[in-house]
């Protein structure tokens, strides 16, 4: 199997495809030096074709966004027919399924996911980025039940900061902003509220507010910002979406506002905490690990891992963090694995 992705041999253990869409496929893997399961996204250049800056995008976007509700981009690899991301694992699946298994969530669960949602979104917007294609498809589960935010190839930095204007009408319809599908100038947060605004009402009511098979009556509901309100909707939670299906994007709630919502807080008490739990410092025992490994000096690992070259040494010191935030040994497997 390996020798058909020679470039992974030895660094990776590769096993069964857990997906495959579009231009990508998606095959569960573990790293070699840690033992931890990753998924590696294989894209075909060719079969890419004008889709091509969208990965590119999403790779540049996805290196400089560290988040505990975002899937961690680990290492890219390219060569001259293939890109392979290494992503972080996430076993539970797309929100999307989750929400259809259970038909719609209640209040409680919602609140849980929709926190995780907003501290994404805050942190992204913060570092001045729009994601621009929210919705639950784009929303994995992890093994701890926890969200992770993917796909950024849509996701816009506006040269100057999120106060510059964007044209492009992108993303999934149904969630789509009435100021994105008129053509109009818009900015990527505003939009990116109108769809968390379609995502809390899909979590709440198990069906899209603004629903038509044919794009044109699809784009005029939207305009109209009409949409039912079921009666299991509490008076809370429909105002909060009201609050955020506003067609007017001046009048729409800010993810500042929607960071101390009433609605957030209720049962938390605190607003949604959207710092990086990653920390911007170095782990001292994940480098000393890394070190003694690679017989280094530690000073001269702090430099070459500070390089953040996205390469097996990046996605190595990432995965030792993440076993010791899941309070595994910090240890790097010396010998290959039996799972060769
Ligand atoms: O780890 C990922 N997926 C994943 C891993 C294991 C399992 C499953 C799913 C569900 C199917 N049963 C087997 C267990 C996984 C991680 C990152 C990304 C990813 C990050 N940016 N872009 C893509 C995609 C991933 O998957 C795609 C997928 C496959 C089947 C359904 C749902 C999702």
């Amino acid at each position: 199997m390996s020798s058909q992705y020679p470039e992974l041999k030895g660094f990776y253990h590769l096993r069964e495809t857990i997906g495959s869409g579009g231009f990508a496929k998606v095959k569960l893997a573990y790293h070699a030096l840690t033992g931890e399961k990753v998924a590696i996204k294989i894209m075909d250049k060719r079969a890419l074709g004008d889709d091509l800056p969208r990965v590119k995008t999403e790779i540049a976007a996805m290196k400089e966004l560290c988040h505990q509700h975002i899937c961690k981009l680990y290492q890219v690899l390219e060569t001259e027919t293939r890109f392979y991301m290494v992503l972080e694992y996430c076993p539970e699946g797309e929100l999307f399924d989750y929400i259809v298994s259970k038909d719609r969530l209640d209040e409680a669960e919602a609140r849980i996911f929709f926190r995780q949602i907003v501290s994404a979104v805050a942190y992204i917007h913060i570092k001045g980025y729009a994601h621009r294609d929210l919705k639950p498809e784009n929303l994995l589960l992890d093994e701890d039940q926890n969200l992770k935010l993917i796909d950024f190839g849509l996701c816009a930095k506006p040269k100057g900061g999120m106060e510059n204007h964007l044209f492009t009408c992108c993303g999934s319809p149904a969630y789509a902003a009435p100021e994105l599908i008129s053509g109009k100038q818009y900015l990527g947060a505003e939009a990116d509220l109108w769809s968390m605004g379609v995502l809390l009402y899909a979590l709440l009511c198990g069906y899209l507010p603004f629903d038509d098979e044919k794009i044109p009556s699809l784009y005029r509901k939207i305009q109209s910002g009409k949409y039912e309100v079921p009666d299991w909707l509490t008076p809370e939670s429909s105002i909060l979406i009201a609050q955020m299906l506003q067609v007017d994007p001046k009048r729409r709630i800010s993810i500042q506002q929607l960071i101390n919502h009433p609605w957030l807080r209720k049962g938390f008490n605190i607003p949604c905490e959207f710092e990086s739990k990653y920390k911007m410092t170095l782990d001292e025992d994940c480098l000393t690990e890394l070190a003694v490994h690679y017989g280094q000096k530690r000073r001269e690992m702090e430099t070459k891992v500070s390089e953040w070259n996205y390469d097996y040494l990046t996605a190595s010191y990432f995965l030792l963090l993440e076993k010791k935030m899941k309070g595994r040994p910090v240890r790097l497997l010396q010998k290959p694995t039996a799972t060769d």
